[in-house]
């Protein structure tokens, strides 16, 4: 059948060039956490992770999906917080505030079950230099799978969609947030290169039987088509736990390499980052100029409708 594009329609304007960021070259921190069914403990035990990766060096600290509660659709609702109620009702990102404020570091405060009104959601704060709430992001996509024999999990039991693409620019460049599931959904990445992002992060819990296979492998994918950093933070594996996590935190560099990564116990990963490697990357493989946007499009809902 014959195809019904017309050019005339693409509505997207090209990528943004990327933004200038305020820091071009430093270390992130990436805290694969162990959690715990103790939720002031796991947030003792973050910050301490995060003031050892401050320690390290780090200017932005990355920490895992839900590392304040388990992995669960009992967990989350007794441990979520309402995260615009302030931090009486968030001892979570409290904590997160007053350490991105005191350490002066960006924090990407990885996820943790958010209660708003009746519904919940698993969210990802991104905390400024000054300790400001600079966005939150909830999880877009929810993990509901059925692998019989395997896994089967439905986050959809508990837990409402976001419906909003987040893209951030902080003291360590435009930054695309995802969490775990939403790697799987190229668009989204695509989105944000566009939206002229440097480093997409992605909180995540991948499993036992996914891991393996497809963890890596979408990261690297993610990196090496939109020629961007890609850092992901897991919690540390718990072979008792109800919920049993792949672990490996990783960095992904703008060529599809693996710049840094762990295995699954805890570990703080510090590496660095240097974003004039996007812009090398992108004159050796000028992808973005070679795309054929008279053939097809990536629709940005957003900027077609403010326009
Ligand atoms: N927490 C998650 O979204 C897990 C995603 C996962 O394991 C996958 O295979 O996808």
């Amino acid at each position: 059948m014959a195809s019904t594009f017309k050019p005339e329609q693409a509505r997207v304007p090209p990528a943004l060039q990327l933004p200038s960021p305020p820091i071009t070259k430093f270390k992130i921190g990436l805290c694969q956490l162990s959690v715990t069914a103790d939720k002031e403990r796991n947030i003792v035990h973050a910050r301490a992770a995060i003031e050892e990766a401050a320690e390290k060096g780090a200017k932005l600290v990355v920490l895992p999906e839900i590392w304040n509660s388990p992995y669960s659709n009992d967990s989350f609702p007794i441990y979520a917080e309402d995260i615009d109620a302030g931090p009486d009702a968030s001892p979570s990102t409290a904590m997160l505030s007053e350490a991105a404020r005191l350490l002066k570091i960006t924090i990407v405060g990885g996820s943790i079950p958010e209660r708003s009104g009746d519904k919940l959601y698993n969210t990802c704060c991104i905390f400024d230099t000054d300790g400001k709430l600079k966005a939150k992001h909830r999880k877009i996509h929810l993990f509901d799978i059925d692998i019989p024999g395997k896994i089967t999990f439905k986050e959809s039991q508990t837990l409402t969609a976001g419906e909003t693409p987040t893209v951030v620019d902080t003291e360590v460049g435009r930054i695309g947030i995802g969490i775990c599931y939403d790697i799987r959904f190229q668009e989204l990445a695509m989105l944000y290169a566009a939206r002229g992002a440097h480093l997409i992060c992605y909180p995540g819990a991948f499993n036992m039987t996914t891991g393996p296979l497809h963890w890596e492998l979408l990261q690297r994918a993610r990196a090496v088509d939109n020629q961007l950093y890609v850092a992901t933070c897991a919690p540390a594996r718990d072979a008792g736990g109800g919920y049993v996590a792949w672990g490996h935190s990783t960095l992904i560099g703008p060529f599809g390499e693996v710049l840094a990564t762990t295995e699954h116990d805890e570990a703080i990963i510090i590496s660095e980052i240097d974003y004039s490697q996007i812009d090398l990357r992108r004159t050796n493989l000028p992808l973005e100029k070679q795309r054929r946007g008279d053939l097809y499009q990536l629709v940005d809902v957003q900027r077609s409708s403010s326009q």
